[in-house]
């Protein structure tokens, strides 16, 4: 995609997509994450050729898509809502679109035997699809749009229908079909924890632009701004001031005074008052003779698998530290305490606002 962007006219029109430019590589699963509202919809429906870009270019193993109709791009869909056919059967919504195609009837019955498989349908292929759960459904759209062997599968938040367990289920499921068929997966989701589990590389948007894109850890750990550390997982914005910086290594002085190494963003120096943002897991508490912050503990909340430490720092500003719980082994420290917040070199990452 080159400088895509897309309008749609009204009063007032809205710019759905601003300008928008990602090369997605053969076999990527490639997520589109984003708040609601921010154009990932639109962008998948003009991959798919639904809309018509205002403006850009989208071109597909060398080929200009723009004046192709949907049904001749080598793309298929899944949408949320899974539009099977009810009183049809799990094998016959799989091979519906093999049949539209006109594919020999041996080749449609083949085809439909190995797709049933792959999703693990094989045991229901004579149910009728109004009599399957959720999840079976799911499975069976998919297969369906897998069928027909596209270059490349749309995916417009498919898991969104299914509970929180049965989720976890096909978030690795569908990684394992992505694998094993080689197509390329282009997925659209607003929950960053799906985002992170599947993906190759995860484009961040917000208000109809790219804000980041990289790959889940890099995302995670290098946040190259205030809104992708916000969306994704939680962060502690960690007020600082620039003292040194070389390419993408920076040191930092803190509220405290204190200098530290942290890390700049991509092709920026920046100067001046910044902002570090700080992973709640890659902070820990300490006595306040060692902190890099010092500060009072002001709560502490039990999560089952992890602690968090609530530390309101002497800067005026809050910061919670998270610490995995393990059975032999107890913090010591109490509400109220005076104590410190550390974290190691490198961990902080300067923030563009
Ligand atoms: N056909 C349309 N006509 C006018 N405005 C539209 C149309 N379709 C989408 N929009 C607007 O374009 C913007 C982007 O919508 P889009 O559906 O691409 O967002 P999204 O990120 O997929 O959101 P969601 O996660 O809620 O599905 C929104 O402001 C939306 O209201």
């Amino acid at each position: 995609m080159r400088n895509l962007r897309k309008v749609y006219p009204g009063s007032p029109e809205v710019v759905a997509l601003a300008d928008a430019s990602i090369d997605i590589e053969d076999n990527e699963f490639f997520t589109l994450l984003g708040p609601s509202g921010c154009g990932k919809t639109t962008l998948l429906r003009m991959i798919a050729g639904f809309e018509h870009p205002t403006s850009g270019t989208l071109t597909m193993h060398g080929k200009d898509l723009a004046n192709l109709p949907p049904y001749q791009r080598p793309v298929n869909t899944v949408f949320q809502s899974y539009a099977l056919f009810p009183h049809m059967t799990v094998a016959q919504n799989i091979g519906f679109g093999l049949e539209m195609l006109g594919k020999p009837k041996a080749e449609i019955k083949q085809t439909v035997g190995e797709m049933m498989e792959l999703v693990k349908m094989s045991q229901m292929a004579d149910r009728q699809t109004g009599q399957i759960s959720g999840g079976q459904q799911q499975r069976v759209a998919l297969a369906r749009a897998l069928a027909p062997r596209p270059r490349v599968l749309l995916l417009d938040e498919p898991l969104s229908a299914l509970d929180f367990k049965l989720r976890k289920d096909m978030q690795l499921e569908l990684k394992r079909l992505q694998m094993e068929t080689g197509i390329t997966f282009i997925f659209v989701t607003h929950d960053q924890e799906e985002a992170l589990t599947m993906s190759d590389r995860i484009a961040v948007m917000s208000a109809g632009t790219i804000r980041q894109i990289g790959g889940p850890r890099d995302i995670y750990d290098h946040p190259a701004e205030r809104f992708v550390a916000d969306f994704i997982g939680d962060t502690n914005f960690v007020p600082a001031e620039v003292a040194a910086s070389k390419g993408t290594d920076a040191d930092v002085t803190l509220s405290s005074g204190k200098v530290i190494a942290a890390r700049m963003p991509e092709g920026e120096a920046m100067q001046g008052k910044v902002t570090l943002a700080v992973r709640p897991e890659h902070a820990s508490i300490c006595p306040e003779a060692e902190a890099l912050l010092p500060g009072t503990l002001s709560e502490i909340v039990y999560f089952g698998t992890d602690t968090h430490y609530h530390v309101a720092l002497d800067d005026g500003t809050g910061f919670v530290v998270r610490r995995q719980n393990r059975p032999d082994e107890i913090s010591g420290f109490s509400t109220g305490d005076r104590i410190g917040v550390q974290f190691a070199p490198g961990v902080g990452q300067v923030l563009r606002d």
